[in-house]
């Protein structure tokens, strides 16, 4: 668990964080979401000391940071940011083990993590172990990133616009590994974004920021639900709850049984967003989901929460 208590950074006469408490409870993910500019970046690095706060503490596991030596804080502490500094004379397998080789730990038992992390993140070992950093694309580079953080171990990761050069399609699936392996694996994750489909997608609670003040924290629905302001509301977007089904598998809306005669099909690997779509085109309230062309439920329109007007037209 970490818990900010009023931290406050100011610059001269400006103040880039003001006042911020809140609490990251232990396995969860915590988006900082914003505007450019409103003290995103300088809340994180104020997490591991990066940056030292002017005012406030913070307390990890309720130990207060400024009694941690710095080393114990960064390996407590991982630290993933967007052009992620991979050594380039080491390749993929060396700059996952970096942390692990400098504890001294066994070659042996990093080479088959290492290998383990690789495939994790979508990377297969055989043909990246050996590449250099300059043989991969941004994507890979970025996996690598990921995996070298989780090599560490840390109980807790920071992420700065981690997924933040990948093009879409690119972005998704490593949202999507990223999520999985951060829930099997318990990790606390504080991950700075300007991109509200990844908060909304990614976060168990989201963190609005404002000019350096907390907007409003929560999860993701209470936000679109409940915004706390107008700002938030509006920075949000209408198109809240549709960007937030388009993060949802449509698994997580379907009623288990034979399907229902005379309903469309859709295939769950979709989305709920584009199960909505089909929806809206086909003129269906309901919806006959398969998998591997065998129905395995159904998909009501009642069922998809908290549903936009379906005048919406950009449900596509
Ligand atoms: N080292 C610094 N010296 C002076 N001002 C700074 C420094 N670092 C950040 N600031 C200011 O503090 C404010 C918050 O910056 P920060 O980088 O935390 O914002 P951000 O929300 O992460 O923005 P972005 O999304 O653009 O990265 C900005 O006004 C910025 O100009």
């Amino acid at each position: 668990m970490i818990e900010l208590h009023h931290l406050e950074k100011r610059y001269g006469a400006a103040m880039a964080v003001r006042d911020l408490s809140l609490t990251v409870p232990e396995g969860e993910l915590v988006a900082l979401l914003g505007p450019s500019g409103c003290g995103k970046t300088t809340t994180l690095r104020m997490l591991n000391r990066l940056t030292e706060p002017t005012a406030g503490h913070v307390l990890l596991g309720g130990q207060d940071t400024r009694n941690l030596p710095p080393e114990q804080l960064r390996r407590r502490i991982g630290y993933v940011i967007q052009h992620i500094g991979l050594f380039p004379h080491l390749n993929v397998a060396q700059n996952v083990a970096t942390v692990p080789d400098l504890l001294g730990q066994d070659r042996r038992a990093t080479a088959r993590r290492v290998d383990e992390l690789l495939a994790l993140v979508g990377l297969d070992p055989e043909t990246f172990r050996h590449k250099r950093p300059g043989e991969l694309s941004g994507g890979q580079a970025q996996r690598v990133g990921v995996a070298r953080a989780l090599a560490a171990d840390p109980p807790v990761l920071l992420m700065d616009e981690p997924f933040g050069a990948l093009d879409p399609l690119a972005r998704e699936r490593l949202q999507a590994a990223f999520r999985e392996i951060q829930q099997r694996l318990g990790k606390t994750v504080v991950m700075v974004t300007h991109d509200i489909d990844e908060a909304l997608r990614l976060a168990d609670r989201v963190a609005l920021m404002q000019g350096g003040e907390l907007a409003q924290y929560g999860p993701p629905d209470e936000l679109i639900h409940r915004p706390a302001s107008e700002f938030v509301r509006q920075f949000l977007g209408e198109d809240a709850t549709l960007r937030q089904l388009a993060g949802r598998p449509i698994l997580d809306f379907v009623v288990t049984g034979p399907g229902q005669p005379e309903t469309p099909l859709v295939d769950a690997a979709l989305n709920a967003r584009s199960a909505l779509s089909v929806m809206l085109r086909e003129g269906s309230d309901t919806l006959t989901v398969t998998q591997a062309g065998q129905p395995i439920g159904t998909v009501h329109w009642s069922g998809l929460r908290a549903l936009p007007q379906p005048a919406e037209p950009e449900a596509s």
